[in-house]
């Protein structure tokens, strides 16, 4: 469980965490999900012990990071999918990090099974394409078996299988009874895969709830009918307005007339009674796309040191001896880097690298 309370950080005249207070409780996949800026990677900072508060708690299972005994056992964070080493082999990496944190080597092969990278587990990191390092960054994540998990961003760079697996396995560990708390940029990803939302804007909570219910809440279903006689249908509906109910009609770039308050069935009535010719006549709808921009709406930063904080904020993953990643910003791509993670060797990739943790660790 994570457990965010009253929580705030400033840095000099930047609030980028304003008062901020939710909890993410296990069993569920929570999507974290704001504008750029919103305070995404400061509050998952602030959580992982990385950055202090200037105020309020940010709580691994009651307690704060800093204080867990194993803090390895209890979470684990993708920050940047490029933080080993390119030199070292995945094995090598998650063998490194076992042995840094008293884990038992056997954890090593499992993970790289569940993740997939067992047959590449010898090659350097440095030739990884972007997903099969971001598929490293989660076995790392998975390596102390903890009962959190905090993705930031797990799907960039991955292809289309990749990015499957991906929900698949939050999924999965969710079930597990885990605590999963994934960060996207990506409105149509948060609504594949998390089951409850926590929306920031500005450094500031907008929402927390059920996907469901954010979405039913906060955006509205849409009647389309597209007719040759708007102007007749559209009196006929605004004629239904009364107190307490308001139906709101709108024409659309192609003449179609796209209502709220009224359903198809009082839609086709209304077109019936005004002598109105219906070509087409159906429900609409809205996204979480359209959700989040209603719900974020006003609260986008306009600073322009967003992009470049932000950078540093992916940076070094403390416990799992991050160096900062050659590739620090590459998973804010959406989609670039295009993946092949298919068991492929490119020539040059095919030397096997064992470095001294290997060793030291056998
Ligand atoms: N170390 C820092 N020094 C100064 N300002 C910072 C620092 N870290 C974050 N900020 C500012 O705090 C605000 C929130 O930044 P943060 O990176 O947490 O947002 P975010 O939601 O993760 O955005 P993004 O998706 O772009 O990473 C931004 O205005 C940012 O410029």
């Amino acid at each position: 469980m994570l457990t965010v309370r009253e929580l705030t950080k400033r840095y000099g005249g930047t609030t980028a965490v304003d008062d901020l207070t939710f909890d993410v409780r296990p069993g569920h996949v929570t999507g974290f999900l704001g504008p750029n800026g919103a305070g995404k990677s400061t509050t998952i900072r602030l959580l992982l012990g990385l950055d202090r508060p200037t105020s309020g708690r940010a709580l691994v299972n009651g307690r704060r990071y800093t204080d867990l005994t194993r803090p390895e056992r209890e979470v684990g964070a993708l920050l940047d999918g490029g933080a080993a080493h390119p030199g070292r082999s995945a094995r090598a990496h998650l063998l490194a990090l076992a042995r840094a944190t008293g884990l038992p080597r056997r954890r090593v092969d499992e993970v790289l099974g569940t993740v997939g990278l067992t047959d590449v587990a010898g090659r350097r990191v440095g030739g990884y394409s972007l997903g099969m390092r971001q598929r490293l960054g989660i076995a790392a994540a998975l390596l102390g078996d903890p009962g959190c998990l905090v993705f930031d961003e797990p799907v960039n760079g991955l292809d289309i299988d990749g990015v499957r697996w991906v929900r698949r396995l939050m999924r999965d560990l969710a079930d597990e009874g885990r605590t999963v708390f994934v960060s996207s940029h990506l409105m149509t990803e948060m609504q594949q895969v998390a089951d409850r939302l926590v929306v920031v804007g500005g450094g500031r909570l907008v929402a927390e709830a059920p996907m469901a219910e954010l979405i039913e809440a906060w955006s509205h279903a849409r009647t389309v009918v597209r007719t040759p006689d708007p102007a007749a249908l559209a009196a006929r509906l605004r004629d239904r307005d009364a107190p307490g109910r308001r139906v709101d009609v709108e024409q659309g770039p192609s003449g179609e007339l796209r209502i709220r308050g009224a359903g198809p069935e009082e839609v086709g009535d209304a077109a019936h009674l005004a002598g109105a010719r219906v070509h087409a006549l159906y429900r609409e709808e809205a996204s979480l796309e359209e959700a989040y921009l209603e719900l974020t709406e006003g609260t986008v930063r306009h600073a322009a040191s967003g992009s470049g904080v932000s950078q540093s904020a992916d940076a070094a993953p403390g416990r799992d001896g991050g160096d900062g990643g050659e590739n620090g910003d590459a998973r804010r791509g959406g989609g670039r880097g295009g993946e092949r993670h298919d068991g492929r060797r490119d020539g040059a990739e095919k030397d096997t690298v064992e470095n001294d943790a290997v060793e030291e660790y056998r």
